[in-house]
């Protein structure tokens, strides 16, 4: 989602001042006034949301809807359009979509009250909500399998930074105190829908967060000391240190994520947790080329199949494919969190019936943090009620399932989140999930305005008011055939419409039959029918109508006990729902463990990362998929005290036969363990890595003005610059970007400093086989190659990895099985045969004749008369054209001739 494109150009509009304005345009431009400049006004006028003015003008043309006029200002008419109300959220979500922001005015008071002040008052209105896309909550706004983040980046004088985001679906709320190099990676976690920035900040956060809208805030709404205050008031203490300690950045950043979020909501701000700062260090760093290149969450081409997490989500319910989500983002860098969501899965994986059990029943319990946000927020209907409680009901009846295993206890992690759904522990939630339970129908609408969602029997009050609408409604029902014995109309009606209530329909040629007779009173004469009221029908009508609102109103005055109920609990049931999603996602990596043969890995404290058969899990999907064979596993040693084995390797093999696949393999494996997760391994022993750094693939990178060579030397810079000794770092061909000489300088140099400078784990994938020298004079540099062979004239890929160097590169072999025409592939094998047999390549070229015995034949293309007649269309062409046409081709003919 990008919303650079309207947002630029919509601070600079202005709307016209109110002089003269009608009392309703002069209300409009008064709201317009208070909404922010860069968001669309949608004002509330009975059933449409109208936008006028510029307003009007782009919403039209984004939505793809009629522009009008209506009236005027000013002696200009006023351009308008407007969305019917009850499709106003798809509205919403295209505009949403398109990058922009909306403020919804609403009429706050019945039109018939604004009337009681005099015929010319307007309807009361003011702004309820700003809808940007950081804030929403609504689930056919969101993606239900991805986190919805809003993000404030702020940035002291003294160059302190903090960022902090909230989920204001789930009520999320953290901050962290970053270095300044650790930026990119941080943004690049969080991936915000929506982040908020100091106005000079605004263009290089939206060049570092391409797929965030970037809100500018002035610059004083990043102060700490006012987002201490505004902090303290919010979670109502004295001090915030029972929180945590916070930086002033941190303070600041939060302060105006608030004060932003309480702005958007009018109000009516969205229920966080208490803020939590996040440590610096506590995550691994995954540096965002690395994130981008190892096609974690999405592939390159921003799809979700093919990435890393559709292939390994087991999960059943979106909460839990939304952690899968934040754990490959921030893998753990600490052993015991990464040890104990390790036995929950190991749990899983051997506790089948358990397993199962446990999946069964999540499958049933849907989103309850979003819909407590919703409820929380007043935007909740009667759907999401029952969706929460049948949540909870699911986690209770999870506890009495592990109570009646046969097996040993569960480990830590899962039984805190046993506890964490455990009903009888929490006797109020318990009493309010019943009380859910009983007072809802089976399947409630989606909204609370209607009524029609508690069941019988659960309000006596309601009942009788039900029965007496109902009742009324089968006397009218019964009333129909009196009247029609009575007036002898056998095909009297009576029906029901808005203007009239109930009245009795007849045709032209039975009107006689009741005019003038008591009880019916001439209503209506159309052209085929007349209507007729009596006083018995509008009695009716009257206790129907008022038995009706009563009935609706207690319905609401019910569902809001429920719902003020659920909100003084909202702390526990926010714990409870994390607690699913937790039991959710350790029992789907069981899942997938099983399905893929994946391992548990040994995540420690040492150097090493030893992984044995490891294989690559969207690639081995594809391989299985495509019925192109079997992944080959390999096996990867590498030791960062240069010990047991080299702290950096060198891959060589030819093109296509599996670098850097196996190099991504291993990065995979990497974050996969330290999140927690099994791996794709015979076996695996990772010793904690606290960043990645990934340079594979070359990919411009335009937005920023970079050609493909420059962005890989700022990212090789970025990598010789900030890897530690802690750090894994896989490095695909470097340096092939420029000359042949530089680019196995850079190569070089790069190498050298990495396994002297900073000493980290390396995997460095290249085609200059110059470099495997340098296994021979660094000490802890070691070779492997990928194998292959040529059977019978034909290259073949073993995608095994052995020790020690390539013996030749085989890309002209490649090359030729890609579809290079067989005269190029000749030519190429000539000019390799020379390069090879000379020292001095340069001098070898140099004697290559241009046009030598190998040199390609001519293909066959078509002159340019025939281009020329391909292009014509004979029955297009007047006769002088033809005339005309008839010398030009003989001209081409003879030029060609
Ligand atoms: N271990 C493996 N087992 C089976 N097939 C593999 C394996 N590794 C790679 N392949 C197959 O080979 C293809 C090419 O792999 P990869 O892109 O890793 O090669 P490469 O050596 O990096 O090539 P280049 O040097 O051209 O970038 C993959 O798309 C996959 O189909």
């Amino acid at each position: 989602m990008s919303t650079s494109a309207p947002s630029d150009s919509m601070m600079d509009r202005t709307f016209p001042d109110p002089e003269g304005a009608t009392p309703m345009m002069a209300q409009f431009l008064d709201l317009r006034a208070q909404a922010p400049m860069d968001a669309l006004l949608f004002y509330r006028m009975g059933d449409f949301y109208e936008l006028f003015f510029d307003d009007a003008v782009r919403a039209a043309e984004a939505l793809d809807i009629a522009l009008t006029k209506r009236g005027e200002h000013q002696g200009e008419k006023i351009a308008m359009c407007g969305v019917p109300v009850h499709n106003a959220q798809a509205y919403l979500s295209r505009l949403i979509k398109a990058g922009f922001k909306v403020a919804v005015g609403e009429q706050m008071e019945d039109p018939a009250e604004a009337k009681k002040r005099g015929s010319k008052s307007v309807v009361r209105r003011a702004i309820t909500r700003i809808v940007t896309p950081g804030t929403l909550t609504e689930d056919d706004l969101l993606d239900a399998r991805q986190a919805n983040r809003i993000g404030a980046l702020a940035r002291l004088a003294n160059g302190d930074m903090a960022l902090a985001w909230a989920d204001v679906s789930e009520g999320l709320f953290q901050s962290i105190a970053l270095p300044a190099d650790a930026l990119e990676a941080e943004l690049a976690a969080l991936n915000p829908a929506e982040i908020l920035v100091a106005d000079e900040d605004a263009k290089t956060v939206s060049i570092l967060c391409p797929g965030s809208a970037v809100t500018a805030r002035a610059r004083a709404k990043f102060d700490p000391a006012s987002g201490d205050r505004r902090l303290r008031q919010r979670f109502e203490v004295q001090t915030l240190e029972s929180f945590g300690d916070f930086s002033k950045a941190e303070l600041a950043a939060l302060g105006c994520l608030l004060d932003y979020l309480e702005l958007t909501q009018a109000g009516a701000p969205a229920k966080l947790s208490a803020p939590v700062s996040i440590a610096a260090g506590a995550a691994m760093a995954i540096d965002p080329a690395a994130r981008v290149s190892l096609e974690i969450e999405r592939t390159m081409s921003g799809s979700r199949k093919g990435s890393l997490i559709d292939a390994i989500d087991e999960t059943v319910t979106a909460p839990g494919a939304r952690l899968l989500a934040e754990r490959l983002a921030r893998p753990a860098m600490d052993l015991s969190s990464i040890h104990a969501r390790l036995d929950a899965v190991q749990f899983f994986l051997d506790a089948r019936n358990l397993r199962e059990s446990v999946r069964a029943r999540l499958k049933r319990a849907g989103d309850p943090a979003r819909a407590l946000s919703r409820l929380c927020l007043g935007r909740g209907g009667p759907r999401d009620a029952l969706q929460l409680a049948r949540a909870l009901r699911e986690g209770e009846r999870l506890n009495g399932d592990f109570s009646q295993s046969p097996l040993s206890s569960p480990p830590d992690a899962v039984a805190r989140a046993l506890e964490a759904v455990s009903l009888a522990a929490r006797p109020d939630l318990a009493a309010l999930v019943q009380d859910v339970e009983w007072a809802m129908i089976e399947e409630p609408p989606l909204l609370v305005r209607d009524g029609g969602f508690v069941q019988t029997g659960w309000a006596p009050d309601l009942d009788e008011l039900r029965k007496l609408r109902d009742d009324s409604r089968r006397i009218v029902a019964g009333l129909q055939k009196t009247y029609a014995d009575e007036s002898g109309v056998a095909a009297l009606k009576v029906k029901h419409n808005n203007v009239l209530g109930y009245f009795i329909e007849v045709s032209a040629k039975n009107a006689d039959a009741l005019m003038g007779r008591e009880p019916f009173i001439h209503r209506q004469t159309l052209a085929n029918a007349v209507r007729f009221s009596t006083p018995e029908l509008g009695e009716l009508e009257a206790k129907i109508a008022s038995a009706g609102d009563r009935a609706v109103a207690l319905e609401l005055e019910i569902f809001e006990g429920l719902r003020d109920r659920l909100e003084a609990l909202s702390g526990q049931v926010r714990d409870a729902a994390r607690a699913l999603a937790e039991l959710d996602l350790a029992s789907a990596n069981a899942q997938w463990a099983e399905r893929a043969a994946a391992t548990r890995p040994v995540v420690d404290d040492s150097c090493v990362f030893e992984i044995e058969a490891g294989r690559h899990p969207v690639v081995e999907n594809a391989l299985r998929r495509n019925s192109d064979g079997r992944f080959t596993p390999n096996t990867c040693a590498l030791d960062g005290a240069g010990k047991a084995h080299a702290r950096l390797l060198l891959v060589t093999g030819p093109n296509m036969a599996g670098k850097s696949t196996f190099l991504r393999q291993n990065a995979l494996i990497a974050i996969l363990a330290q999140a927690g997760l099994f791996v794709p391994a015979g076996s695996a022993r990772i010793g904690l890595v606290d960043r990645l750094f990934s340079r594979v693939g070359a990919a411009d990178d335009l937005a920023r003005g970079r050609s493909t060579f420059m962005a890989e030397m700022i990212e090789t810079a970025a990598i010789l610059n900030q890897a530690g000794p802690r750090a894994l770092v896989i490095l695909d061909e470097i340096g092939r970007g420029t000359s042949t000489y530089d680019g196995l300088s850079i190569a070089w140099a790069a190498v050298e400093h990495l396994h002297g400078v900073n000493r980290c784990r390396a995997l460095f994938a290249t085609h200059y086989h110059e470099l495997t020298r340098l296994a021979d004079e660094l000490e802890a540099c070691g070779n492997v190659s990928l194998k292959a062979k040529e059977w019978k004239g034909e290259l073949v890929f073993l995608h095994e990895v052995q020790p020690g160097p390539a013996d030749r590169s085989y890309g002209v072999e490649v090359a030729k099985r890609a579809g290079l025409p067989r005269a190029a592939v000749a030519r190429a094998k000539e000019i390799l045969k020379r390069l090879e047999s000379d020292d001095a390549p340069a001098s070898a070229l140099a004697d290559l004749p241009l046009f030598s015995a190998a040199a390609p034949e001519p293909e066959a293309r078509p002159s340019e008369v025939e281009d020329r007649l391909r292009s014509i269309d004979p029955d297009g062409l007047t006769p002088r054209e033809a005339h005309e046409l008839l010398y030009a081709l003989k001209t081409l003919a003879d030029k060609s001739g």
